[in-house]
């Protein structure tokens, strides 16, 4: 049974404001559309991303990425459309459609809409309204409305894939979602319990409620990393992963990469396991001249196992020499390649520290980095 879930990321956002398309605005340290997408990894086998063709950074950001890219249409119902007809080629069972601009849906939520489709060909959250409702004309109110059997229509909203494709090709346009489309096929829909934490950012102020959701599930950790190499012979430092002419060489027994141990240090800081020498040992022949991304990438992969994002990593190299601004750009990326990030999660910087002490008196390089994880 493949299941797929379609998130529609075409959108403009115009209600919510804010100069560029809501899902790629900052939500709680990380863009809203990296927090919905996560919400379904693991939970389905496959992940469309129906993207605007403006959206060109998105386009060149995801395309190597695990998720089914499809360009979306002039509307909701044309993007899910599109999402749709990127699937042809699967065999596809179950799809889950979901706005981008929900990222606090609970896996729960997921979970019982995937169960009600192994009775019904349509299922969805529904959230029954609690309020009483009014009619008004803008100032007065005009009148009651009864609120029996009235539900709020969240997503995602799950159908068997053969019947929403056959549903969405045979509506005439203008639905609300596709749960009235697939109404409109006769297809059975069945309500699963709404979340009332599961909000659209649909206004500027629904990114202040979102953010107190995701913080209030989120756990932050702090990571501090700190280390020296010293100066020896050589014509050539390593710093953050990039080779630097210099008239000395570091010392050590890897590559000496004084900046990738602080960052990698500071994130195994951060998951309070241990240091690089903990895992990797120096009395250990295998990792002479290791290249240190090695380490890197050991604990940016238990990050990962122990459930945590990496939000961001600033690292802060002390040297006299080699100057490091010419080359903070090319490190800043590496270290983004390495751990998968993109490089505004990543600084480089240097100080010098006035010719004081070890650093000034150009005996060796130090370096202190901190890294911020996030679980949610
Ligand atoms: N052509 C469109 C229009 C909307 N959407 C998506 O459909 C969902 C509907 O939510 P909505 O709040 O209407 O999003 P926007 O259309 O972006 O918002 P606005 O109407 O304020 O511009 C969003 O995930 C949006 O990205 C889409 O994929 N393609
Ligand atoms: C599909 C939907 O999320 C259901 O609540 C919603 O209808 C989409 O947003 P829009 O503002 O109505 O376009």
């Amino acid at each position: 049974m493949t299941t797929v879930a379609i998130i529609v990321a075409a959108g403009r956002g115009q209600r919510a404001g804010g100069g560029i398309p809501k899902q790629w605005r900052a939500l709680a340290g990380r863009r809203v559309a990296d927090w919905t997408i996560d919400r379904f990894r693991g939970q389905v086998d496959h992940v469309v991303l129906v993207l605007s063709e403006e959206d060109q950074n998105a386009w060149a950001e995801f395309e190597n990425s695990d998720l089914i890219l499809a360009k979306g249409g002039h509307d909701r119902a044309g993007s899910v459309r599109s999402g749709l007809s990127a699937l042809r080629s699967l065999a596809v069972q179950r799809v889950l459609i979901h706005d981008v601009a929900r990222p606090c849906v609970q896996k729960q939520t997921i979970q019982q809409v995937l169960t009600a489709l192994d009775t019904y060909p349509a299922a969805a959250p529904g959230l029954a309204v609690t309020d009483a409702l009014w009619t008004g004309d803008g100032v007065l109110v005009t009148g009651m409305q009864d609120r029996t059997g009235l539900f709020a229509a969240q997503t995602p909203q799950g159908f068997h894939y053969d019947a929403i494709v056959a549903a969405h090709a045979a509506h005439p346009g203008g639905a609300a979602d596709d749960v009235e489309v697939a109404r409109a096929a006769g297809l059975d829909t069945a309500i699963v319990p709404g979340d009332a934490d599961n909000i659209k950012i649909t206004r500027p102020e629904d990114f202040v409620r979102a953010e107190r959701i995701l913080g209030k599930a989120m756990d932050v950790r702090l990571g501090n990393g700190y280390d020296v190499h010293r100066f020896g012979d050589g014509d050539h430092v390593i710093l953050c992963g990039i080779r630097v002419p210099h008239d000395r060489g570091l010392q050590g027994h890897s590559d000496a990469d004084v900046g990738m141990h602080a960052v990698t240090d500071a994130i195994y800081g951060a998951l309070a396991q241990g240091d690089i020498g903990q895992h990797f040992p120096p009395s250990d022949p295998q990792w002479k001249g290791a290249a240190s991304k090695i380490f890197l990438r050991h604990a940016v992969e238990l990050a990962g196992k122990m459930g945590y994002q990496i939000s961001n990593v600033d690292c802060t190299l002390v040297c006299e020499y080699p100057k490091i601004g010419p080359h903070a750009p090319s490190m800043r990326d590496e270290m983004a390649r390495i751990m998968g990030l993109r490089a505004d999660q990543v600084s480089v910087k240097a100080t010098t520290s006035e010719r004081l002490g070890f650093t000034g008196r150009s005996e060796g390089i130090a370096a202190l980095a901190t890294a911020c994880l996030v679980k949610s």
